[in-house]
Formats: structure tokens, sequence, C-alpha cells
């Protein structure tokens, strides 16, 4: 919160007076009478602003003296204005008004770029001061720093704001010149700044959650957008020819506490998924602080708070933990992380638990700490996903309540979707909505149990199982005070225009920087998880240690002093074994890794998360893995197995390449497959349907012949990876010189020799090489595909 001393316009007189400031152009009117009339229309109001001011209603208040100073209604003090009043972006209503003291600012509707400014001054009676919320730095002749930095000329406190966002210097043709050194970016009027952008009067500067605003040669706050208010209108969705939503408008106040409720399917997930402005709607708007949010969802997207359903938290690592790398990803690398991670462990009353493992907690547990990850960025606009479910009535009790004093104390918006009404009176408003998505109750939840003629909120539930009924309901709701009291009063009807739209271009910490940090974050899991990584890297050594058992004495790479006709086949089956275990842990040490933290992904990729430097952070482990694995396996069949004459490369380098390459190629496989499966079970289901054809189409258990068979043998990492180890051994080699009958015929061998495992460079390269494709092109499947996956 920006606070200084009010710096006052010019002073008409000793009575008290309004300024009004219309995008640059101001007005001035004294108060003098016990009731005045703002507006447009001369034969309604004593305060008259010019016709072209058409965001101002005909009559847009009334002012009635109250003591010393003066109370405003909206309108003429019963039917609302158009686009209403606002302090702080709370309604100010046609009957309750609101009391001005000394230095108060009003707006007139929401939008930036339409606002109307109202300050009421009274000289008089000066020392009732408020706080005021705008705040006025001279640009004239100075280099003026704004950011997190409390020697900043224009200090902005707020964590998504780095130290030393931008500055703003004057150029020798006089002009002002933003330059951004931000983390999270600067847009001005509404396009992310790149590098540098040139400031014209009434330029609208973002920066986190403030609008600043460039007037004469002065930058003003003119929304420190620490409140938020969510209209949604006429909102109407449909899925092939399904409608979802049905038509709703309402609106909630900043620091409203508000529960979306209904049967199962009504529609409550899909509601709160559009007013996140995650969900495309067929019709209608959803505004924050008057400006659409679909089509500025950048603007927002790092000061909406969103815990989906699912836990978005690794449960191998602690609370600190989780609380430090969503930190580390999600804020300038200026924050002092230190100080937010208490914060945020202090807001959900989980600072006795930092060192506990996730996965040590209980459910209610769990979701306060996705709470706190959310809260890091200290999000106005909060949505909880069903936050209570699975958790018993006191648990219940306790997060309602807690989320209540995020909501009140924090001056934060809250929107929860649940299905437990047991506390549902700690909501101010409740949205209830019936199959269709139809709107059959907005208003407090005390309201709602008179609308209804209930006494117990599950009757409500009971009511409106019936389709027939919803629909009774929902026009019966439209029609009733209840309506006109919560929605009809409470909607601005102005003519909005929305602001332009532009490309969704997040900024975001460097790809290295997110790299790093991902990758450090990916091998405390893995580490963390002792039994699979024992798995991962035991179970290939293992099974070849059991084929030497099996094998005894006998040097299937080596041909002995006796011709043996069996001996080429013998090799070609261990290698085969060599493959088969390479593919094996390979798969299934990645099968799971995307898709077993998908709603992770999802919550991190809509805030910042950088779609390759999550993907590399994932191959950079697993290729360490991978060559892990790879000395392992090698060692042991060095120990195990007479090492060949080495042909084309020496046998324990050849072996490695190969080896590393099938994990590699194994691993991406496994990657692509992780991404296209739905959850963890789906996965692991997976793994025998993707070895299956490994086995038959590698050339080793069946000859591939026919052109479809040769065409599913390219197309598996097995018949490669044989491939390699088999021209290394040279198993073509290994079979013996036909043994001559004495009518001249030959006994026919076992194994016929294949071009497959000719030991030439060429073949080994290809096979390599086809190794390295099949990487490749696996890799950049599950990029493709997961970028599918992005909501923009
Ligand atoms: N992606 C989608 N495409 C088409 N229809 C969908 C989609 N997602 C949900 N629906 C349908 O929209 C309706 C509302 O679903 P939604 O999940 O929003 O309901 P809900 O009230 O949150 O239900 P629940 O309480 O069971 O979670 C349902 O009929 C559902 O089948």
């Amino acid at each position: 919160m920006v606070q200084l001393p009010l710096q006052s316009q010019t002073v008409l007189s000793t009575n008290p007076y309004l300024e009004l400031n219309n995008q640059g152009e101001v007005l001035y009117f004294e108060l003098k009478k016990p009731q005045h009339i703002l507006g447009r229309d001369p034969n309604v109001a004593d305060l008259v602003v010019p016709q072209h001011w058409n965001v101002v209603s005909r009559c847009q208040a009334v002012l009635r003296q109250d003591g010393v100073d003066y109370r405003i209604y909206d309108g003429d003090g019963q039917q609302p204005s158009s686009n209403k009043l606002y302090v702080s972006h709370s309604l100010i209503t046609p009957t309750e008004g609101y009391y001005l003291n000394h230095g108060v600012e009003l707006q007139i509707a929401q939008n930036p770029n339409q606002l109307i400014q109202v300050r009421y001054f009274n000289p008089s009676n000066a020392h009732s001061v408020t706080t005021p919320t705008t705040y006025t730095i001279p640009l004239k002749q100075r280099s003026v720093l704004l950011g997190r930095d409390p020697q900043a000329n224009l200090q902005l406190d707020t964590p998504t704001v780095s130290r030393r966002h931008a500055i703003i210097d004057t150029d020798n043709q006089g002009r002002y010149i933003l330059r951004d050194y931000s983390t999270n970016g600067v847009f001005v009027n509404g396009k992310q700044v790149t590098g540098s952008a040139v400031l014209t009067n009434g330029a609208k500067i973002r920066i986190g959650p403030y609008t600043l605003v460039v007037r004469d040669d002065n930058l003003e706050i003119l929304d420190q957008g620490d409140r938020i208010r969510l209209e949604a209108h006429d909102l109407i969705l449909e899925t092939k020819g399904k409608r979802r939503l049905d038509d709703l408008t309402f609106a909630i106040e900043p620091g409203q506490f508000v529960a979306l409720v209904g049967g199962s399917g009504a529609g409550k997930s899909t509601l709160m998924r559009t007013l996140l402005g995650i969900e495309k709607i067929t019709q209608g708007t959803v505004q924050i602080n008057g400006v659409d949010l679909q089509k500025n969802f950048n603007l927002y997207r790092t000061q909406i708070g969103y815990v989906p359903q699912d836990d978005i938290i690794h449960r191998e690592l602690t609370v600190a933990e989780v609380l430090t790398y969503a930190a580390k990803l999600r804020l300038p690398p200026d924050s002092n992380l230190p100080t937010v991670v208490e914060q945020a462990l202090a807001a959900i009353k989980m600072t006795h638990r930092r060192h506990a493992l996730i996965s040590d907690l209980s459910g209610g547990q769990r979701k306060r700490v996705s709470i706190g990850v959310e809260l890091l960025a200290d999000p106005k606009l909060f949505f909880l996903d069903e936050p209570t479910s699975g958790l018993d009535p006191g648990l219940d009790k306790q997060m309602m309540q807690l989320l209540k004093d995020l909501a009140h104390q924090g001056g934060r918006t809250i929107i929860l979707v649940t299905h437990a009404t047991a506390n549902i009176t700690e909501c101010d408003r409740i949205v209830f909505l019936g199959l269709g998505g139809r709107l059959c109750y907005f208003g407090t939840p005390q309201d709602a149990l008179q609308f209804f003629g209930v006494n117990d909120f599950s009757d409500i539930y009971i009511k409106l199982e019936q389709e027939l009924e919803v629909v009774k309901y929902a026009l019966q709701f439209q029609q009733s005070s209840y309506y006109q009291k919560y929605i009809a009063s409470q909607i601005s009807f102005g003519n909005i225009q929305s602001t332009k739209s532009f490309a969704p271009t997040p900024k975001q910490i460097s790809f290295w920087q997110q790299w790093l940090l991902l990758t450090q974050r990916y091998w405390q899991l893995i580490v963390r998880d002792r039994v699979n990584l024992g798995l991962a890297l035991f179970t290939a050594p293992i099974g070849i240690g059991l084929i030497m058992l099996a094998l005894r004495d006998k040097t299937p790479f080596v041909a002995g002093d006796e011709a043996d006709s069996t001996l080429a086949s013998l090799a070609l089956q261990v290698l085969f074994v060599f493959t088969c275990a390479a593919l094996w842990v390979g798969l299934s040490s990645s099968l799971q890794e995307i898709v077993k933290e998908s709603a992770i992904y999802i919550r991190e990729r809509l805030v910042n998360l950088g779609l390759l430097a999550y993907l590399a952070s994932k191959v950079t482990i697993l290729s360490a893995l991978a060559i892990v694995q790879t000395l392992l396996m090698v060692a042991i069949i060095l120990l195990g197995f007479k090492s060949p004459e080495p042909e084309i490369i020496s046998w324990p380098l050849g072996l490695g390449i190969t080896t590393f390459l099938t994990l590699l190629a194994s691993f991406s496989l496994g990657l692509l497959v992780s991404t296209t499966v739905k959850n963890s079970s789906q996965a692991n289901s997976a793994l025998p349907l993707l070895l299956l054809p490994q086995i038959i189409f590698s050339g080793v258990l069946f000859k591939t012949e026919g052109a479809i068979n040769k065409l599913l043998s390219w197309l598996m990492v097995s018949r490669w990876s044989v491939g390699a180890y088999g021209t290394l051994v040279n198993v073509n080699s290994l079979v013996p010189l036909p043994t001559q009958l004495p009518d001249g015929s030959t006994i026919p061998q076992p194994f016929k020799p294949s071009a497959v495992y000719n030991a030439t460079w060429e073949n080994l390269t290809e096979n390599w090489g086809l190794l390295l494709l099949h990487t490749s092109v696996y890799l950049l499947l599950t990029l493709l595909l997961q970028k599918r996956k992005d909501i923009f």
C-alpha cells in the first residue's frame, strides 16, 4: 500500500468541493446546498458535466449534507446509475450511500480506460482525512524508479513486483521512456513492453496489480489492484448443443467470501473455470474491476490464485520446500523468499509443521499447503475447487473459517465450489446452480433458506433434483425481490468497452533459471523416493545377473575351440535380454513422470511455467539416471561375460553407448505415453502393452518378413538396440563354418547370418542414429502433446 500525504489540487474555497477527473480533463464543483445532484442532464442536475462525458448518467449521484460533510448516493437515490459509483471497487448503492471524508476518492465506472475519478475535499474538516488512494509523483527531468524497493520513487509493495521493476527517464526530445527490468513484465495500454516504451499523455501502465496513468508530467496510481470486484454478464456456455451455463449474471464485491453450490453436474466447476478465465464461453463477459478478463488474461494471470480439486504439491517434499520452490518459480528472483514463505506458513497456520513431509500430512493440512502455495503471490482474487472435500466436519469448519478470515482480513475476494453445506453460513453470498447451469439463487445464505422455504440447506438440493423444478425456481428467482436486491441493483449496465486483446506472452524467469529450479526439484523428488530409485537402478543388473546364473560357464560372445552351431542364437538371446532390460527400466522410470504431477503442471503452467524448461528438466534427470543405469549394466556385463574381440570399437565403450541410447529412447517413449494417459493407473497398464510389440518385432524371436512386419520393426526401439549390440559382438562371426556331409550337402544352421548384424561402422552408426531418431521424435511429440494441453 502506498501511503503518502495528500497532494491536494487547487482549493477553491473553504466549502467542500468535488474534483472530477475524466481521463485527464478536470472539473471542480463547489458544494454549498443541503442537496446536490451530479449528472449530465441540466434539467435534473445542478452539478452538470459536459455532454461528451457520457460515462456519467443523466442523473449520476445525489449528495446530501450529513453534518459538516456529505453522503453520496448512486443514481437518483432510488434507481442506480448505468455505470455505477464505486469506492475502491466496492459498489455504492442508491439507498445506503457512502459517507464522504476529506480526501476520499470514488470512481464512476470501473474500466481504467473509461472511469472518472471523483475526489471529495472539505478544507474546513481536513483533520478527518482518510488515506488517499491516489498518489502522484512528478516525472519531469528525473529518473523515476518503480518497484518493491523501499528506495524506489514509487514503491509498489507486492510480491509479484520486482525490486527494481521499471525506470522512467526523459529522453532528449522531452519524451518519457519506460524501461522494463522486471520478471513479471510491464504492460502499457494493454501491450506488454519489450525492453522499453514511450509513454504518451494518458498512457495506462500495468505493473502487477497496480494501474498507473501518465497525466501531464505526473505519474499517478489509478488503482492499487488490492480490491477486486468481479461481474459476470449474461454468461452462456454451450458444448455440442448442450447448455452448461445458462445466462448467468451477478456481481461479487471486493472482500466477499462466495460459495458456488448445487447438485452434482449442475455446472459449479464450469462456472468457476469461467470466472477464472480458463474456460472459453459462448457468450457474455467476466469483468474484473471493469476489465474483460478473457481478453486480458495475461494482465491478471499472476494476480489470481487457484486451488484445483487435486493437490498441487509434491508429496515427497516438506511443507517449507514446497513453498520455497513455488516462490522461486512464481516470484521475482529478488524477492525476500524466507519472509514470503514465513508469511504464507503463518496465513495457513502451518508454521509448526514446516519440516513435515507432505505425505505425512492429513488431507486438510495438504489442502492448506496448496492454499499456501497460492498465497505466496498474495492474490486478491482467489478460487478454490472443493477445498473441503474429504474433510471431517471439524476440519470443514476450520477450513471455512480460515477462508473467511483470508477474505475479510486480507481484503481478498474468495470464490469456492463446495458440496458441504454445514458451514455455508460463513459465506457472504451463495450462488445456487441447478441442472443445465441455471441460476436458481444468488444472495446471502440466510435469505436462500427463505427463498426456497426450507430450514436446512440440504432440502434445497432435494427441491432442485428435477429439471422442471430447476426451471421453476430459476424463473421464480428472476422475478423475486432477492434478484432485485442482490443482482439487478448491483450490476453495471453501462456501455463497457472491452480493452484490446493481445497475444498471451507472459514473461517468466529465464529458461535457464526455471530449468535449474525444476531440475533441482525433480532431483529431490527422485532421491526422496528411495524404493523406486533402487528399483530403477538395480532391476537391470539383477536381471542380467540371473542370466549369468542360467548360463553358468558358457561364453555366449566368444566362440570356443569347438564349433558350436547354437552359439550365435544364444548370443543374440543374451543381447536381447540386455535390450529388454534397458527398455523395461527406461519405460518404468518415465511412464509416471508427467501424468503423476499433471495437476501441478497445469497450475504452474497457468502462472508462468515454461514448457521447454519443464521437459528439459525431465530429460536432464532421466539422462543422469540413464548414465548411472548404463554404468551399472556395463559393469555387471563386463564382470559376468567374457568380452568379445573388438571389431569396430572397444566392447565396453560400444556396450555403454548402445545401452545409454536404448535407455534414452525408452524413457522418451515413456514420457510420450505419460503425456497422453489420463492417470497413473493407465500409465501402469500401458507398460506391458508397450513392451509386447518391442519383443515381438525386435527381429530376434521371429523373422520380420513382409512389408508390414518390416515397417513395424523399424518403429521398435528394440530392433535398433539389439541390432547395435549384435553388430558390436559380430553375431554373424559366431556361426561356425557349415559341416559338409559325405554327399556334399551341408547341415542346416540354426542361425542364418543377417545383414542387420554386419560388423561395420555404417551398420553400427545406423542403429545408433535410429535410436537417436526415435528419441527425438518421441520428445518432439511429447512437447507438442503437452503444448496442446495449454488453455491459451
Ligand atoms: N469438457 C466438457 N465438455 C462437455 N461437457 C462437459 C465438460 N466438462 C463438464 N461437462 C458437463 O457439464 C456439466 C457441468 O459439469 P461440472 O463439472 O461443471 O459440474 P459440477 O456442478 O461441478 O459437478 P460436480 O459437483 O459433480 O463436480 C455436466 O453435465 C458435465 O457432464
